[in-house]
């Protein structure tokens, strides 16, 4: 019979750990309620220790999870441990997942020790997390490069020490999809007391097998999979959640078993991830790409136009990625409008439709045709409640090849008008100038991207910006018709995130 495989996910830990992929909290909050309904079996919220800011996360996270395990990281030291379970003890299921690494070279030049003395730590802090917390999962970091007959001991040793889940890391994405099938075959086999414990994989994807060896290690016996959304992680990123997920759908002859994921999330689940970090996803990627279900040339065409099975393992709409069939456009009703929006995977109160929906008409009168992504880009950035500290009132740009970019932008302070004027190398770089004089330095731009929405003369542009302060990295997006208001918002809305963040430090 089919056995249930749980689903691990980490984008807010591991995933997080990619460089400028930083979230706040108000959206790290938004990204679990997404987990949530995405039905994950577990969310890893964070590291507590790490940061003020990863603790308030984990444990405003741990208050607002009904549905699936909430767990924070820490390492094998009391302190963390300490951290973790104060951040999670709310959560209706809380977990502390420890770890520490087994291999001979992070024992040499990392951890300084001796092979007896991390054993012995380990179990220490396995029995230590477990007064506190009836789940407690451990990692033996770097297993996939460590001694396989002291990961045996080492395993069997928390087991008795009290961990639920022992969990073997591919830390370095070195592993092979033969090779760690035979890791975790032999684990299951050698380990004598493995039964009392659920066996966890967590690849990473240095050489780009992190879904292969995360499905190879399910046919072997692991029951618990760790991932993140978008393949999101420390350096080349983790195995992606929509990869293993869908092949195990799709491919139930090979593999026996299933998931509890709710497919139908995966695509609104990608998009609310790449939205959060900036993190653009490739056309091409599987499940969630762009081009994931595009058909372009003549055989293919042929053959869908024929059975879709000619060239579809799976369909679109079981991914969450729905046809539209109603056209929405200036004379649609809010009927159409919040139907869309629903299948699209957002879920808003009768008011905020009602807001939205004259939004969606302001746009409408804008642009012939309403495409999902436009209606995607209209009310992202809704989902997340920041204090909009300042607001875009108006601007007017002077620009040419023969002037100097100038621009002038008024914008509102607690509803009082601050208006400024600079000159740049083009009208962005003037607007973004003006708007550094009226918030004041102190952040640097450290990227800016525009790309269009949807294709046609009347698309939508839109701005994604990185501002830096500090080590912290922030995130803002805009969107409108003209390119120059859409990169302004943009810059906008990456200082009222910084500005929401800095007030919340305060208080
Ligand atoms: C494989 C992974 O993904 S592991 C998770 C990685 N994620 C992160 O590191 C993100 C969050 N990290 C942080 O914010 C910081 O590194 C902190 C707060 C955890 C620690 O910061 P610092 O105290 O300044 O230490 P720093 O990061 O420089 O060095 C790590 C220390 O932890 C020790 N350490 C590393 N792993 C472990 C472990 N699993 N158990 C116990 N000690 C450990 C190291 O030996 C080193 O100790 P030392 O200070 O005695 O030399
Ligand atoms: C902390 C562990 C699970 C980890 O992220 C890794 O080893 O990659
Ligand atoms: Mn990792």
């Amino acid at each position: 019979m089919a056995k249930q495989v749980k689903i691990f996910d980490t984008t807010l830990r591991d995933g997080e750990q990619s460089p400028g992929c930083s979230m706040n909290l108000q959206e790290k909050l938004e990204l679990a309620k997404q987990l949530e309904r995405l039905k994950v079996d577990v969310i890893e919220a964070g590291f507590a220790i790490a940061s003020p800011g990863d603790f308030a996360a984990v444990k405003t996270i741990a208050q607002s999870i009904k549905n699936s395990t909430v767990a924070s990281l820490a390492r094998a030291l009391p302190g963390d441990i300490d951290r973790a379970y104060e951040a999670v003890k709310h959560a209706e299921s809380p977990r502390i997942h420890t770890f520490i690494a087994t291999s001979d070279i992070h024992l040499k030049y990392k951890l300084k020790a001796s092979k007896e003395e991390i054993l012995e730590r380990a179990v220490e802090m396995v029995k230590y997390a477990k007064q506190y917390c009836s789940d407690v999962e451990f990692s033996a970091e770097d297993a996939s490069r460590s001694d396989w007959e002291y990961l045996y001991k080492i395993f069997e040793s928390v087991i008795n020490a009290g961990a639920t889940v022992i969990n073997i890391p591919d830390t370095v994405g070195y592993t092979t999809p033969d090779e760690f099938y035979n890791l975790i075959y032999n684990i299951k086999n050698n380990v004598p007391n493995i039964d009392k414990a659920e066996i966890s994989v967590h690849c990473h994807n240095d050489l780009g097998l992190a879904v292969a060896n995360t499905l190879a290690a399910a046919k072997a016996g692991a029951t618990q999979l760790e991932c993140t959304i978008n393949g999101l992680g420390e350096r080349a990123g983790n195995a992606a959640l929509e990869e293993i997920v869908m092949t195990i759908n799709t491919r139930k002859d090979i593999y026996d078993m299933f998931t509890n994921i709710d497919t139908t999330e995966l695509y609104p689940s990608s998009r609310l991830v790449s939205k959060l970090t900036g993190m653009k996803i490739q056309h091409n990627k599987a499940i969630v790409g762009d081009n994931a279900f595009a058909h372009e040339s003549g055989i293919h065409q042929h053959g869908m136009l024929a059975h879709k099975s000619t060239y579809e393992i799976m369909t679109p709409e079981s991914v969450g990625l729905t046809k539209n069939k109603l056209v929405l456009g200036k004379h649609s009703g809010h009927h159409a409008f919040e139907e869309r929006l629903k299948t699209l995977g957002y879920h808003f109160t009768k008011v905020e439709i009602s807001n939205l929906f004259k939004e969606f008409k302001v746009l409408a009168d804008k642009k012939k045709v309403i495409y999902d992504r436009d209606l995607e880009a209209l009310v992202q950035d809704k989902t997340l409640a920041i204090k909009e500290l300042y607001i875009l009132n108006q601007f007017v740009i002077n620009s040419g090849n023969t002037i100097t970019p100038t621009a002038t932008v008024k914008l509102l302070k607690e509803k009082v008008e601050v208006e400024e004027v600079a000159t740049g190398h083009g009208p962005v770089d003037a607007a973004f100038k003006a708007i550094d004089k009226i918030v004041g330095n102190g952040f640097t731009l450290e990227d800016y991207s525009l790309q269009s929405v949807t294709e046609g003369e009347d698309a939508q542009g839109e701005a994604s910006v990185k501002i830096k302060l500090d080590q912290d990295i922030y995130n803002g997006r805009g969107v409108s018709t003209d390119v120059v208001e859409a990169s302004i918002k943009a810059y906008i809305n990456a200082i009222n995130k910084m500005l929401n963040e800095l007030e919340w430090h305060e208080e």
